[in-house]
C-alpha cells in the first residue's frame, strides 16, 4: 500500500462532521444521551468504549442507517440529519466487510459504481486506483473467498474509497483479523487515511487500536461521551475514574478527605492516612488514582507521598518488575525498570510505595 495516491483530490476537500446534542433510544434504553462532538477536517477520529455503549449507534446514525430522536448531524456544514445514506457522501466498512462472494474483487469493488450510474472509463479508472491504494491490484480476478482476512478487509477499504466519500466510517474493521494482521492492517489504515488526507471515524473498543492509529479518541460509556481528546491526553488527564480504567492500568485508592488540626488528610480505606499538600485540590468523592510506572519502593525512602504496603506477588517481565502491593484494604500495581543484579522484593515483605503528587490523579467517578 505504498503507492502514489491516484484518486481524485479528496484530501483537498477533506469536511468536518459536526454531531449536535444526539439522542437515540430503543424503547426504554436510551441508547444515546444528548451527543455532541466536532471532528475536524481531515482528522482520523475514534469511538472508543465498551460493548454495548453505542458507538457503532453512533456510526451508523451519521452514515444515515439510524435516525435519531433529536438532533442534528452535518457534514461539511451541510445538515444531513434527515438525507438517505446514499445522499451523504460517507461510505462505510462494516465489521464483517459484506464483500459479495460471488463477484470477483474487481467486481466487488466496481458494483458500487456501476449503481451509482459512473461512466464506464470512470469506474475503470476508480477500481484501478482504489486497487492499486490498497496493494490489491494483481489480485483483481480474485473471488473473496480466496483472500485472507486482510485483504478482504482491504478489498471492504477499496470499494469504500473508490465511490470517493466525503467521510470514510469504519465499524471495528479490524475485529475479523488474528493479532499479528490486526498490526499490520492498523498501520496501513493509517497510513491510507493521512495520503487520502479523508475525514475518518472509526469505531473500537480497543484502546490500544485507538491510540495506534487515531488523532483523537472520544471515550464513550453508556450513551455518554466521557471526554474527547488525544491518547496522550486521555492517558495523562483523564476526567474521570472510567477513562483511568479505561485507558491503560489504573491503581485505585478509595478513602476520604478528613480534617485534623488545620491540616488534610487522604485516609485511604484499610487505615493507610496520607497528608493532602494545601495547594492540592481533592474534587468531592475523589479517590487517589496513579499509573503502575509512575511508583517505585523504597524501604524508608524518599517521595511527596510514601504508602506502607505489603507485597503480594512480584513478577519479573524482563525489561520490568511487577509488584502487587496491598495498602491498606486495596491492591495496586508497581511497574519498575529491571536493573540488572536486582534482585525481586519476597512476597510478605514490608515496603513503601513512593509516588510524586505531580503523578497522582484525584478522580471522582
Ligand atoms: N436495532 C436495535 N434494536 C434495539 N436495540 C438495539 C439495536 N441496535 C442496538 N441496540 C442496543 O443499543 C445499545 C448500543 O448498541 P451498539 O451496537 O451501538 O453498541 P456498541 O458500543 O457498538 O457495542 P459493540 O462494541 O458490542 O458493537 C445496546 O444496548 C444494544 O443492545
Amino acid at each position: 500500500m505504498n503507492q502514489p495516491f491516484p484518486i481524485s483530490e479528496l484530501g483537498a476537500s477533506a469536511v468536518d462532521v459536526d454531531i449536535r446534542n444526539i439522542g437515540l433510544s430503543y424503547g426504554t434504553n436510551h441508547v444515546l444521551k444528548g451527543i455532541t462532538l466536532h471532528i475536524r477536517p481531515g482528522e482520523f477520529f475514534a469511538f472508543l468504549g465498551p460493548s454495548g455503549c453505542g458507538k457503532t449507534t453512533l456510526l451508523r446514525l451519521i452514515a444515515g442507517f439510524n435516525e435519531a430522536d433529536g438532533g442534528e448531524v452535518l457534514i461539511g456544514g451541510q445538515d444531513v440529519s434527515h438525507l438517505p445514506p446514499w445522499k451523504r457522501d460517507v461510505g462505510m466498512v462494516f465489521q464483517s466487510y459484506a464483500l459479495w462472494p460471488h463477484m470477483t474483487v474487481r467486481r466487488n469493488v466496481s458494483f458500487g459504481l456501476e449503481e451509482r450510474k459512473v461512466p464506464r472509463a470512470e469506474v475503470d479508472r476508480r477500481v484501478a486506483a482504489a486497487l492499486e491504494l490498497v496493494g490489491l491490484a494483481h489480485l483483481a480476478d480474485r473471488r473473496p473467498s480466496q483472500l485472507s482476512g486482510g485483504q478482504q478487509q482491504r478489498v471492504a477499504v477499496a470499494r469504500t474509497i473508490a465511490i470517493e466519500p466525503k467521510v470514510l466510517l469504519l465499524d471495528e474493521p479490524l475485529s475479523n483479523l488474528d493479532a499479528k494482521m490486526r498490526v499490520q492492517v492498523r498501520r496501513e489504515l493509517r497510513d491510507l487515511q493521512q495520503r487520502l488526507g479523508l475525514t475518518t471515524i472509526f469505531v473500537t473498543h480497543d484502546q490500544e487500536e485507538a491510540n495506534t492509529i487515531c488523532d483523537r479518541i472520544a471515550v464513550m460509556n453508556d450513551g455518554v461521551v466521557q471526554q474527547v481528546g488525544t491518547p496522550m491526553e486521555l492517558y495523562e488527564k483523564p476526567a474521570n475514574l472510567f477513562v483511568a480504567n479505561f485507558l491503560g492500568t489504573a491503581n485505585i485508592l478509595p478513602g476520604r478527605v478528613v480534617r485534623e488540626g488545620g491540616q488534610r488528610f487522604f485516609d485511604i480505606d484499610g487505615g493507610v492516612r496520607v497528608p493532602i499538600p494545601a495547594h492540592v485540590v481533592v474534587p468531592e468523592g475523589a479517590k487517589l488514582v496513579f499509573r503502575p510506572q509512575h511508583a517505585s519502593l523504597t524501604r524508608g525512602g524518599a517521595g511527596d507521598v510514601l504508602l506502607p504496603g505489603t507485597i503480594v506477588h512480584s513478577e519479573f517481565l524482563g525489561s520490568t518488575l511487577r509488584y502487587v502491593v496491598r495498602i491498606g484494604a486495596a491492591e495496586v500495581s508497581i511497574d519498575t525498570p529491571f536493573h540488572s543484579g536486582e534482585t525481586l522484593h519476597q512476597t510478605g515483605s514490608a515496603v513503601e510505595v513512593s509516588l510524586s503528587l505531580r503523578s497522582v490523579l484525584w478522580l471522582a467517578i
